[in-house]
């Protein structure tokens, strides 16, 4: 198995809650979907993940390198698209590019261009005036123009338009064929059933397997 990310004995917690002995293992090239109900703990498993503010205890490991040792590098290869992810509002997309290009040593301009393009976004406009769907298009033509490896997708799909869905998607699939993998969660169970390869639910605290039948997982969830 080609593991991308790996966690061992993991626990996350914010002031209220715990998700405890988290052990999963991700192979590269294919789509993870998250299910859970509101408040079960997605969202803070995946900040734990990828942001420095949202400690864990136990081990997280990005192509076998853990990720608290190797942050910086790390976090080169991870793209994270949701609403908490942290362009400047008051400044252009084309600023914020310009700015947090920096920090990834793999950022393409060239794909940069190319990928706005093609979805169309206005690179003049503050990241704060773009719509929800604006943003996550942004986010992640952002991702890919710096060669992301895994893209962790925290409710990214959630208000889109259906054709912004389909090109999204289509952009997944073929990163696939390069050895992208995606981590993601959706309440959409329609969606997560056609774009997703394995399902995991976190119900009572606990993070189940992650299977490759979601009728199966979501037994677990109803
Ligand atoms: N910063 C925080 N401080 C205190 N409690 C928090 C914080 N963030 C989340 N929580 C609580 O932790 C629990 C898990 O929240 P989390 O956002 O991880 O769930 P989720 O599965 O992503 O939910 P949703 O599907 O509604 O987005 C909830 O009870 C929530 O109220």
């Amino acid at each position: 198995m080609n593991k991308i990310l790996e966690l061992k004995n993991v626990t996350v917690k914010n002031k209220k809650f715990k998700l405890e002995n988290i052990n999963f293992a991700l192979e590269k090239g294919y789509v993870y979907g998250l299910v859970g109900k509101n408040g079960a703990g997605k969202s803070t498993l995946l900040k734990s993940i990828y942001f420095e503010n949202w400690p864990y205890k136990g081990d997280v490991l990005f192509s076998g390198f853990d990720i608290k040792k190797n942050r910086r590098s790390v976090i080169n290869k991870i793209g994270y698209i949701s609403e908490d992810f942290y362009f400047i509002d008051d400044r252009s997309m084309a600023e914020n590019a310009r700015l947090f290009s920096m920090a990834y040593s793999d950022f393409d301009k060239e794909i940069w261009e190319e990928m706005t393009k093609k979805l169309g976004i206005n690179l003049n406009t503050n990241y704060m005036d773009y719509s929800r769907g604006e943003k996550i298009k942004a986010q992640l033509a952002f991702a890919f123009a710096h060669k992301a490896e895994l893209l962790i997708m925290d409710e990214a799909s959630a208000g889109l338009d259906a054709v912004f869905k389909k090109e999204m998607y289509d952009l997944i699939r073929e990163g696939l064929v390069d050895g992208l993998t995606v981590l993601l969660t959706s309440h959409d169970y329609e969606e997560i059933k056609r774009n997703t390869d394995f399902f995991a639910v976190i119900k009572d605290r606990v993070l189940g397997e992650f299977k490759e039948n979601i009728e199966e997982a979501a037994n677990e969830y109803f």
